[in-house]
């Protein structure tokens, strides 16, 4: 369909290990929540530079929705100012010579409305800062600023490379809270950089995992759980919902998403029962509060679940 996005991306990098090629071919439904998963130096940022025009690919072809960014058969390479693109980095890069509201309104540009900015100022809690420099803002606040400035010219794409890495958990937490509420506002199709298990199974509907430039893994955020823990054990909470009709699997609220998790035992246990779940090694297991010992993990079924809503 037209409105989709289409990136294909050929790039030659250069990593600490030596050369390699950053080799994306990926299509992107309108409105999802996308994040971009994998090790340090895989070519996530990079991705997202060439997405936005600030690097330029050997080959490759970006369309977002009927608009060609980039096209280097064609010789097309759009700059990055006229790319319906918001974007936010770790380090907030606000205006620090602007007032909170000076920086949306000039994200907003000429056609701004004062009770326009008013109301983006109001969704992420800073109207009583409006008339505030940056450097008095928490970083909560000032990623709060930025994230409401990239979404105020109501982009076509929003790209958020670690927004959140800096915070504290707390801090991380409450702007999950507003990610998510402004994704559900806007409805922009996002791409987000996170390296951060339970955030990205918080907030995205898909996620990529790239090594070395490559995917390595395409599917839902639960799946993309098993795979990617490595050699630390993944612990999450959360609530027992009970066992699914239809299949040996049972129904877990983990981080506002049900997940449906084969677990080796549940006898004991009742709907509503606080669990955690410990993933290691491509194993699911399962201990309630009160159990002596962990019991036994049996193959993780996490990818076995087409769909996770969210609630
Ligand atoms: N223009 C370039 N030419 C050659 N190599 C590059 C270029 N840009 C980045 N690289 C290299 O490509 C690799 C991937 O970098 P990138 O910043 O995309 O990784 P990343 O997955 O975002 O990592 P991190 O999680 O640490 O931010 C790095 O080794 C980097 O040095």
């Amino acid at each position: 369909m037209a409105e989709e996005i289409a990136l294909q991306v050929r790039m030659p990098l250069t990593g600490p290990a030596g050369p390699f090629a950053l080799d994306i071919d990926l299509k992107i439904a309108t409105g999802a929540l996308v994040a971009i998963a994998g090790p340090s130096g895989s070519g996530k940022t990079t991705l997202l530079r060439a997405i936005a025009g600030l690097a330029r690919p050997a080959e490759g072809r970006v369309r977002v929705g009927t608009a060609l960014w980039c096209d280097t058969a064609a010789r097309i390479h759009v700059p990055t100012r006229q790319r319906s693109i918001g974007l936010v980095f770790q380090d907030y890069a606000l205006f620090p010579n602007m007032t909170v509201r000076g920086n949306v309104d000039y994200a907003i540009g000429s056609r701004a409305r004062s009770d326009e900015v008013d109301e983006l100022l109001q969704l992420v809690e800073l109207d009583g800062l409006a008339d505030a420099m940056p450097d008095r803002l928490s970083g909560g606040q000032k990623q709060r600023l930025a994230l409401i400035r990239a979404l105020a010219r109501q982009p076509s794409l929003l790209m958020l490379d670690e927004p959140l890495s800096a915070l504290d958990p707390a801090m991380r937490r409450k702007l999950q809270d507003d990610l998510l509420r402004l994704h559900r506002r806007f409805g922009t199709t996002t791409l987000l950089v996170s390296h951060d298990p339970s955030e990205i199974l918080r907030l995205a509907d898909r996620v990529i995992r790239l090594e070395h430039g490559e995917v390595v893994f395409d599917g839902t955020p639960a799946a993309s759980l098993v795979g990617a823990v490595g050699e630390d054990p993944l612990l999450l909470t959360g609530i027992y919902l009970g066992a699914c009709d239809s299949s040996d699997a049972c129904a877990v609220l983990v981080e506002g998403r049900t997940l449906r998790l084969r677990l080796s035992e549940v006898s004991g246990l009742g709907v509503g029962d606080p669990v955690t779940l410990r993933i290691d090694d491509a194993v699911v297991q399962r201990h309630a509060p009160g159990h002596r010992d962990r019991l036994n993990g049996c193959p993780a079924s996490a990818a076995e679940s087409a769909e996770f809503p969210r609630i």
